[in-house]
């Protein structure tokens, strides 16, 4: 789609990239097509940019360009540090088919000015955003959210359907499902629907603004009657006087106390929630922790978490799919969604996850879908109904680990130490998230191989699948046959160990010896799975450029070793946590 030649969204991403320079996000933001396929977070669908992707980017500056964006269907720029109004949308000053607009938690400003009929998510939390919400229509919206902003005023008709949570922390917004809007009363003491000019709404969940604003608007009153002061007798003006300060009294008094109720509320609901939350405590995950609030049940039973709300059921089954692997645990597709989403789609083997071990598998992808991390695989989303379990996760485009080390001839990749030493640095820290992630028991991801490690957009390293095998019941049967990929031939000994523990009920060549027959993956054993992977990938030269065995790259080769042992020890209890992996990785480096 080239006009006047040039790509017809190239204007709108330069501008927006102009803010940022020097955004490693943006660094491939370069050339003329942006749809060539190397922009990082740019989806195309039939030559036109129909999404960007930048969620926490360290991104800053206006995202107004974006919204030009003719033909963009969904953007999401989540946790960065823009700034400016967002601009009044509508179908002739945007794209009329954006469905999707998530700019949540940055410090955007001005008014929620949008009219868009396709809107069906609009996540606007924690930003600046100020005004009322009149002049927001959008009568599709599925999920919505602008809580902590300073909005004011009546939350009325269709948006009145979203819960309490969806408004929570602004300035002064009231009526349903907040507590309901106080009408201020005029100067002679009666209820005065007629005259909105001195009218204000208070929201009573906010006592101190609710007092001032009521303060205001009865202030207000009184001057606009100072016109006719002459008229009113002493008697009078002392009764209004009076009448004024018991409703002032009065209002605040219920203020105070719905203030209260509806805290108590609130403390008590999170409290339940909490402790359904497997014993969530760490205040630096206080994000994916809340993430949860986020996850909502759709129609067929289809749960999302932070950064899937706009996947729906029904289009992930009308998406058009292609095979990407089959593995122990299910067959793994890559779907094209019809807003260009691409998402990769894990449907589990209904062997390997019967559907009476359902209760405890949902609470686990619960909890995985909380995990957020540059270097693990983000779930979007799962469906467990019908004894069919689907898992949502990010599609990464650039293959695993495995393909990367059987790659061979004049296509394959090369594989150099910079490239090795990052991969294997970012599955250590992959790893040690999810070990350090506060959950009792702590998470396991007890399926560590090249197979389940992806690599992103940039080459990056990604962990991928965690804790899935745990809730697997015959996977020993089927792992024999899969355990043609052998460890390093270089420590053939341990592998030996591995292979036999296959053969005899165990599972795969990265597994601890301790986990056969039967044994329960622990991260003790992660550990050991790492190990083997750390030591294939830095003793597999196939990839390597020659003339790369000496100096620095010698010294590190041999460390790496060093740790990959320490890793496989036989004992458990010998080897190293990841936390003491990565300290000793970065060491080295
Ligand atoms: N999120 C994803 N993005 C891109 N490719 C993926 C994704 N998840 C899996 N794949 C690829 O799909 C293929 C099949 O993966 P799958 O997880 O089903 O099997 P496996 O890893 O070989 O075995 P297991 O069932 O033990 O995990 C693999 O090549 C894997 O690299």
């Amino acid at each position: 789609e080239l006009a006047n030649g040039g790509h017809q969204d190239l204007p709108a991403l330069l501008s927006f990239k102009a803010y940022n320079p020097n955004a490693t996000a943006l660094g491939t933001w370069a050339g003329p097509n942006p749809c060539s396929g190397t922009w990082l977070g740019v989806r195309c669908s039939r030559g036109r940019v129909v999404g960007v992707f930048l969620d926490g980017a360290s991104l800053a500056g206006a995202v107004a360009p974006l919204l030009r964006l003719g033909q963009i269907r969904a953007l999401a720029v989540r946790n960065n540090s823009l700034t400016g109004d967002l601009p009044p949308l509508d179908n002739a000053t945007a794209s009329p088919w954006l469905r999707h607009l998530l700019v949540s938690h940055n410090q955007l400003t001005g008014s929620l000015n949008i009219s868009l009929g396709a809107l069906l998510t609009l996540r606007a939390e924690h930003n600046g955003f100020r005004g009322g919400l009149d002049a927001l229509r959008a009568p599709s919206l599925r999920s919505f959210n602008v809580s902590g902003n300073k909005l004011a005023g009546e939350i009325s008709g269709d948006l009145s359907r979203f819960p309490s949570s969806s408004f929570a922390g602004n300035l002064a917004l009231c009526g349903t499902p907040l507590p309901k809007c106080v009408r201020a009363y005029n100067a002679l003491g009666s209820a005065d629907s007629s005259s909105n000019a001195t009218a204000t709404n208070i929201a009573a969940e906010s006592p101190s603004t609710a007092s001032a604003n009521n303060v205001s608007s009865v202030s207000a009153s009184s001057s606009s009657n100072n016109g006719g002061f002459s008229k009113i007798s002493v008697t009078a003006l002392m009764a209004t006087g009076i009448g004024n300060a018991v409703l002032i009294t009065f209002s605040l008094a219920i203020s105070v106390a719905m203030f209260v109720y509806v805290r108590r509320k609130l403390r008590s609901a999170k409290g339940a929630s909490d402790a359904a939350a497997l014993g969530f405590e760490d205040q630096e995950h206080k994000r994916a922790t809340n993430g949860d609030d986020k996850c909502h049940q759709k129609s067929g039973g289809l749960v999302c978490f932070d950064g899937g709300e706009e996947l729906r059921l029904e289009s992930l089954l009308k998406a058009s799919a292609e095979v990407l692997g089959k593995g122990v645990s299910g067959s793994t597709y890559k779907a094209v969604l019809e807003d260009g989403i691409v998402v990769a789609v894990k449907r589990l083997s209904a062997l390997q996850f019967p559907a009476s071990r359902s209760k405890a598998f949902d609470r686990h992808m619960r909890l995985v879908g909380r995990l957020r991390h540059r270097h693990v695989v983000s779930l979007r989303g799962y469906c467990n109904s019908n004894g069919e379990r689907l898992l949502v996760y990010d599609f990464l485009p650039n293959g695993s680990l495995q393909s990367l080390l059987q790659a061979t001839g004049c296509g394959a990749r090369s594989l150099d130490w910079a490239a090795r030493k990052a991969i294997l640095l970012g599955v250590a820290q992959g790893l040690n998230y999810i070990h350090t992630f506060p959950a009792r028991p702590g998470l396991v991801h007890a399926n560590v191989k090249p197979s389940n490690i992806l690599l992103d957009e940039r080459g990056g390293a990604c962990v991928s699948e965690c804790g899935l095998m745990r809730h697997a019941t015959n996977i020993q049967r089927s792992i024999v046959s899969q355990s043609s990929r052998c460890p390093p031939d270089l420590f053939l000994e341990r592998a030996t160990t591995t292979t036999t523990a296959a053969s005899s009920g165990g599972w795969h060549g990265y597994a601890a010896p301790e986990l056969a027959p039967g044994g329960r993956a622990t991260q003790e054993s992660d550990v050991y799975s790492f190990g083997m992977v750390l030591l294939e990938v830095v003793t597999d030269r196939k990839g390597a450029p020659d003339g790369e065995e000496g100096g620095d790259v010698g010294e590190q080769t041999i460390g790496m070793v060093k740790i990959g042992m320490m890793c496989t020890a036989e004992v458990p209890e010998e080897r190293p946590t990841m936390a003491q992996v990565l300290a000793m990785m970065s060491e080295l480096m």
